[in-house]
């Protein structure tokens, strides 16, 4: 289904509920530029770090598009868990799942909460910006506590810029993508208000500095596309 969910006028914070569930794919490849290929490239990560029944985490799953291709691409087994805490995603993700005929563990929990273990990767893309500030420090440790030795944590966010004019600049450019995807201004200004407060992003400096303050040993920049950036972080 197509997203106009903002095209109404709307006053509440933005939400993982139905209203967006029920558009949520059609959401992300209009709104996230070179969704595509940045979810391609995690498998591609994924999949050189990855055997025969290790254990796969996606934080914040929502209709489980990443692991049902992670699930489609790997010709040997895999434990694949997704966690999310909104359940209109994941009744989309069971669908899914079982029209694609890949075996994936759906957790309706939250991820500061609920426990991950014996993770070889953990997989969380456009996730951790939801999460406040202080917990998002506390969720890195546990992601970190949570991997084997040697284990990858890929994640995107959306990023901000240190640099005042650069960053108005990749707002703007940004703002010129949802035009070119079929957005209004109006709807543009809605989201926008919508997510203030609620999606939190941090500059790709914070976001090295959390990875290694957590104890990961490497950072990488492996995607990067003005305001929206993906990495690895290898324990
Ligand atoms: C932008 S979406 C993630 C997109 C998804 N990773 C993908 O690439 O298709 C963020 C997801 O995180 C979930 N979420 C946010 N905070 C959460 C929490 N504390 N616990 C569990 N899930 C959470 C939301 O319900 C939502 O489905
Ligand atoms: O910042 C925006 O305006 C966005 O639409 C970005 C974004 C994201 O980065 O997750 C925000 C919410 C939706 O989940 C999809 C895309």
């Amino acid at each position: 289904m197509i997203d106009k969910v903002f095209e109404k006028s709307i006053k509440k914070q933005f939400e993982f509920d139905e209203d967006v569930a029920s558009v949520f794919d059609d959401m992300l490849n209009r709104s996230i530029p070179f969704y595509k290929q940045m979810q391609e490239l995690t498998i591609n990560f994924a999949l050189n770090h990855l055997d025969k029944d290790d254990y796969v985490y996606d934080l914040g799953c929502s209709t489980a598009s990443t692991l049902i291709e992670l699930g489609k691409q790997s010709n040997f087994n895999l434990n694949l868990i997704g966690i999310d805490n909104s359940s209109a995603m994941l009744a989309r993700a069971k669908k899914k799942c079982k029209a694609f005929g890949i075996d994936i563990d759906l957790k309706n929990e939250d991820l500061l909460t609920t426990n991950y273990d014996h993770a070889q990767l953990i997989i969380s893309n456009y996730t951790l910006q939801f999460i406040r500030p202080l917990q998002r420090e506390k969720l890195i440790k546990k992601i970190y506590n949570a991997l084997n030795k040697k284990g990858i944590f890929i994640f995107s966010e959306k990023v901000i810029s240190n640099n005042k004019v650069l960053n108005k600049q990749s707002i703007d450019i940004y703002y010129d993508f949802k035009k070119t995807q079929g957005y209004s201004e109006y709807e543009i200004s809605q989201k926008r208000e919508a997510l203030e407060n609620v999606l939190i992003p941090y500059t790709d400096e914070e976001n090295k500095k959390m990875i290694l303050d957590a104890g990961f040993t490497h950072f990488e920049t492996i995607f990067k596309w003005v305001n929206f950036a993906t990495y690895i972080a290898i324990k």
